[in-house]
């Protein structure tokens, strides 16, 4: 494992796959748009499923296991959501040399697998709320370019499916786990996200409305969805027939379900590497960090009598088992056969938050020197203080990552009002905050006329490099004041709300 050999700022594309491959985090697989997950991207993923599925389950989410396979004729069932998305469903036509007699999809989305099942469960009002959750895999076969995380044709990801008996219920779910979808990210992969509401352009159109996590990857400047939490509404218990009888009584009209869907996925983890690793390689989080602290003894020269070079690993070891005794994910590397500078850039590679050197001078003085990952920045800790200190220097880190992520994006940010700034804006890579009309043709000439170089030059449009065009990313739930006659950003309508732009993944 040599170091990379790519500059972030200059091919950034090469960079990802490199610090990917060569930080052991996913290999590249002989299927097109198929990944292999390596442990430590893996361990990251189930970092991040038990922190949501400890929430999810406080809410009174069970989880559940539904088969992968759709028949056509349940897939087909909702016409309108699914005839923009056929496309990209995968079939099973054969088995063996045999035909099938129908066609099998494999599951791209849930929805038309439970569905039924759910009018089936739920009879009487007392049914409900029905709340399932399912930690799955789903095929998407894109034609897009594809991306190691971002852009997959199989991911993980969990899918909650969720009835109520009234639609007050339901939408302040749909805001719960919203929450819990900034949680992940602010608070497990240091990833500031902007929370808010698709336009109706944008969202789910088997949905009433849908709520999503815009991310931010500095280095391109362009917007990323992070996870999406939708109310449906009733537009699907009226497909399914999922009702209930009135629990006014049996005089008035029974009631279809109030339903919402929600999914994160392993694309997380492709926003966290992007927005978090470096030159050196990967930066991974505490948080989710498959391991947190790696201890590697150092001042072991030629000279050092076995006696000492014994006593200084033992030491180490005892470092190793007092810090994984007190919940750090540590471990220790004691070959001697490669140098500590070859074991210090090995382990940046591969994005380990803190290292730990211990060497004879450290151990006379009863103390370890910690150094972050993410600056370099040392630490000494008096031996007895370990199972304090590394805690908070962790904790440090992650806010530190957090911070320095947050500026960033809120440094490009900008809030527009003149159409004349819009192009130049987002060349300089900012997402753009502008007052609009809320016309859906209004947002389309937005992305039409924002695929343009300041001088109005169109961009060649090639399949590797995504659109260039800025499209709506969300309403904020954080709008800024908006004034008396405020005109929309791009034609001369009355705004009436602040809506996020930008070019995204
Ligand atoms: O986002 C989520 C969160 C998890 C549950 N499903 C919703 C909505 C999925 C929307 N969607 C997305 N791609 C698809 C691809 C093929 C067929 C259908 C679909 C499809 O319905």
């Amino acid at each position: 494992l040599i170091g990379i050999t790519v500059d972030k700022a200059k091919d950034f594309p090469g960079w990802y796959s490199q610090i990917l491959t060569k930080g052991e985090m996913l290999d590249y697989y002989d299927v097109s748009g198929c990944y292999i997950l390596r442990p430590p991207s893996y361990a990251v993923w189930e970092n991040i499923q038990r922190w949501f599925d400890d929430k999810i389950k406080g809410l009174g989410v069970q989880n559940a296991y539904f088969p992968m396979f759709v028949s056509s004729r349940v897939l087909e069932k909702e016409k309108d959501h699914v005839e923009g998305f056929a496309p990209e469903v995968a079939w099973v036509t054969r088995a063996g040399s045999s035909e099938l007699d129908e066609p099998i999809a494999i599951r791209p989305t849930s929805e038309t697998v439970m569905y039924p099942y759910y009018a089936k469960w739920i009879q009487s009002y007392r049914d409900l709320p029905l709340k399932l959750n399912q930690w799955n895999s789903v095929v998407r076969w894109e034609f897009k370019h594809p991306q190691p995380f971002l852009r997959t044709r199989e991911f993980l990801w969990q899918e909650g499916h969720t009835a109520f008996l009234t639609g007050e219920e339901a939408k302040e779910e749909v805001l719960q786990i919203l929450d819990f979808y900034a949680g992940i990210y602010e608070e497990l992969l240091a990833v500031p996200v902007v929370k808010g509401k698709k336009t109706e352009k944008e969202k789910f159109a088997g949905g009433d409305f849908t709520t999503t996590c815009e991310g931010y990857i500095p280095q391109t400047g362009r917007a990323i969805q992070g996870a999406t939490s939708h109310h449906l509404g009733q537009n699907f218990s009226k497909m399914f027939n999922l009702t209930v009888e009135n629990p006014k009584g049996p005089e008035f009209p029974k009631v279809y379900a109030y339903q919402n869907s929600w999914g994160i996925s392993t694309r997380s983890i492709g926003v966290m590497v992007m927005v978090h690793s470096d030159n050196k390689g990967l930066v991974i989080p505490p948080r989710v960090a498959q391991f947190q602290a790696v201890v590697i003894p150092v001042g072991i020269t030629k000279k050092t009598s076995d006696e000492q070079r014994h006593h200084i690993h033992e030491s180490a070891r005892d470092i190793e088992s007092r810090l994984k005794k007190s919940g750090i994910r540590a471990f220790g590397d004691y070959n001697d056969n490669y140098t500590p500078g070859w074991k210090f850039s090995q382990y940046e590679l591969k994005g380990i938050p803190i290292r730990i050197e211990l060497g004879p001078k450290d151990i006379e003085q009863g103390h370890v020197t910690v150094v972050r990952r993410n600056d370099a920045r040392k630490y000494s800790v008096k031996v007895e203080e370990l199972e304090t200190r590394i805690p908070e220097i962790l904790d440090e880190l992650h806010d530190d990552l957090f911070n320095k992520a947050k500026e960033l994006y809120d440094s490009h940010r900008v809030v527009i009002n003149e159409w004349k700034e819009f192009v130049p804006a987002l060349n300089k890579k900012n997402v753009i905050i502008a007052p609009w009309c809320g016309v859906m043709e209004c947002e389309e000439d937005i992305k039409e006329s924002s695929a343009k170089k300041d001088d109005g030059e169109e961009f060649e449009e090639d399949d590797k490099s995504p659109s260039m065009g800025a499209k709506s990313l969300c309403i904020p739930f954080n709008q800024p004041e908006l004034k008396d006659g405020q005109k929309c950003i791009k034609c001369d309508r009355a705004a009436i709300e602040y809506c996020m732009f930008g070019r995204s993944y």
